[in-house]
């Protein structure tokens, strides 16, 4: 189940239905400490040294309950009260030379700002250049609105407990909270919380896609169709259709302009091209399609974006645009029960909502919302950073997979490929929201699995992965070693 995104007050009462149900704050911190140290072991290489700062409210204990599951490491731990005080202690901990801290000062109890002692105390700590793990909130940061009380240790790494605090995605808060993981289960009780946006787990994936059935064969998982490249732009065609086959539909054709065709059909063997023709636009029976990626040229058959549009108000089967072909898709309502997902960058939903990308990435919810609303419902997968999914109406998703080396040509091409691979197959078509989150998932873990192994990979790379991250392989890399089962 994917976890909503919520305000402090929301933590506090879902803290609260936990307390009156029976669970206790002890053995709630007793398993954020397992699960903190078990991160721990898990990316920290065995002979780095960590120092644990510990405040004065639940944030501290929590992580100075990670300190018994570290035996064998090199840890160190100060406590800090009050930072005055506690600046020797400090000092002589950050003269051993941490490799990491984890940081647990302040959480989501911080709730006036800083005083000066307190802020050059967060300013030395930012200097000493050691990776810094924040328990729940970077500390100093508000965690509702993800602005700085004063100052804020950057972190390399938050890793947020039971649910991701509002303030923490907010554009401000990315300097600050480095990569976001979320711990979801830290005994609680099951939350009592509606929100608006939800956070993705791979956990969420464990039983998806679901087995092939044994007596399986090509035509049980449909054809896709795609329809991309063009003068200048034929490897995004190429990519894309790479893509669609680690989805593993049954079949795929590529429809490519003639001018294209032979560079692109010569590097494809599974994948059936045929050259784009006015007089038999889509040869064959599908079950998605897929237009877009590359389909940028000056001399792009004009019969293209005529199809795109005719198909998107009158085809029955999920339709997939992406890139350029985005401009061509018509405005106003769609098929019912007709899946239609757009997939634009910040770029892209800008130019089609007429606006600025900077005004996109500033309320990112309310552009899904528009486009959604625009394009008659349809999915809209919002790319960039914690890419977004979601319709005009019901919870909006927060994808958590992916990094910075995503940021290259081609990526978008991939995803779009592999999403349309995917919904081209009926056995996953009765679950468009797990598709386009798994989709989305799998793409940005593909990539994370490459950046862990080597970084410098590049676009034919990820092709490569995608498909091949087991989500229960990653799924909540916190889980202590010997679960503690709450009261
Ligand atoms: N309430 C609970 O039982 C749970 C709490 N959890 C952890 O506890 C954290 C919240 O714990 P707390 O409510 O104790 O809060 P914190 O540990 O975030 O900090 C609270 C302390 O900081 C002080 N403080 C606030 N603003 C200050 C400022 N500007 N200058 C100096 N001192 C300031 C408060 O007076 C209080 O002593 C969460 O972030 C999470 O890490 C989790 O373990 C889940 C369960
Ligand atoms: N910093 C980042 N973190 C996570 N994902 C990213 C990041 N930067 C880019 N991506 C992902 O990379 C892909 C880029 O797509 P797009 O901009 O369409 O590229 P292109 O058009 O060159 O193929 C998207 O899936 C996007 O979400
Ligand atoms: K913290």
């Amino acid at each position: 189940m994917p976890v909503p995104v919520v305000s402090v007050a929301q933590m506090r009462q879902w803290e609260q239905a936990s307390w009156s149900a029976g669970r206790t704050e002890a053995a709630v911190i007793a398993r954020v400490g397992a699960c903190l140290a078990a991160w721990l072991r898990r990316h920290v290489p065995h002979n780095d040294r960590i120092l644990i700062l510990a405040g004065k409210g639940h944030n501290g204990d929590d992580a100075r309950a990670a300190l018994p599951h570290l035996q064998g490491r090199a840890v160190d731990l100060v406590e800090v009260r009050d930072p005055e005080t506690a600046l020797p202690d400090l000092e002589r901990a950050l003269a051993r030379g941490p490799d990491w801290i984890l940081d647990g000062l302040f959480g989501i109890g911080l709730n006036r700002p800083l005083a000066e002692p307190w802020c050059r105390l967060i300013e030395r700590i930012n200097q000493a250049r050691s990776r810094i793990v924040s328990v729940d909130v970077p500390s100093g940061l508000d965690a509702d609105t993800g602005r700085p009380w004063g100052a804020t240790l950057r972190a390399t790494c938050t890793l947020t407990l039971a649910a991701p605090k509002q303030g923490l995605l907010h554009p401000a808060a990315h300097t600050f909270t480095g990569r976001l993981e979320v711990i979801p289960d830290i005994g609680l009780v099951p939350c009592p919380i509606q929100s608006e946006l939800c956070w993705t787990l791979p956990e969420d994936f464990l039983d998806w896609p679901p087995p092939r059935p044994v007596a399986a064969h090509k035509g049980t998982f449909g054809h896709l169709a795609i329809v991309a490249g063009s003068t200048g732009y034929h490897g995004a065609a190429v990519l894309a259709a790479r893509a669609a086959q680690r989805a593993r539909p049954g079949l795929i054709t590529l429809i490519t302009p003639a001018s294209v065709y032979a560079v692109v059909a010569s590097q494809l063997q599974a994948v059936m091209v045929h050259p784009w023709s006015a007089a038999h636009p889509l040869p064959g029976r599908y079950t998605a399609l897929l237009f877009g990626p590359g389909l940028a040229a000056a001399d792009l058959p004009a019969e293209i974006p005529a199809t795109l549009a005719r198909l998107w108000q009158e085809a029955n089967v999920p339709i997939v645009v992406d890139a350029s072909a985005l401009d061509h898709v018509p405005r106003g309502p769609i098929p019912r029960d007709a899946l239609r997902v757009l997939t634009p960058h910040p770029g892209e939903a800008a130019r089609l909502l007429g606006t600025t990308t900077n005004e996109v990435q500033s309320n990112r919810v309310a552009a899904v919302r528009a486009l959604s609303g625009q394009f008659g419902g349809a999915w809209i997968v919002l790319k960039g950073y914690q890419t977004l999914i979601g319709r005009q109406h019901g919870p909006i998703f927060v994808n958590p997979s992916g990094n910075p080396d995503l940021a290259q040509g081609g990526s978008g091409d991939v995803l779009a490929g592999y999403l349309a691979g995917l919904c081209a197959q009926p056995p996953l078509q009765g679950d468009p929201e797990r598709l386009i989150r798994y989709a989305v998932w799998q793409h940005g873990a593909a990539a994370d699995a490459l950046s862990r192994r080597h970084p410098a990979w590049v676009v034919e790379d990820l092709v490569r992965t995608l498909g091949r991250v087991a989500p229960h392989r990653v799924a909540s890399t916190a889980r202590p070693a010997t679960p503690t089962t709450p009261p």
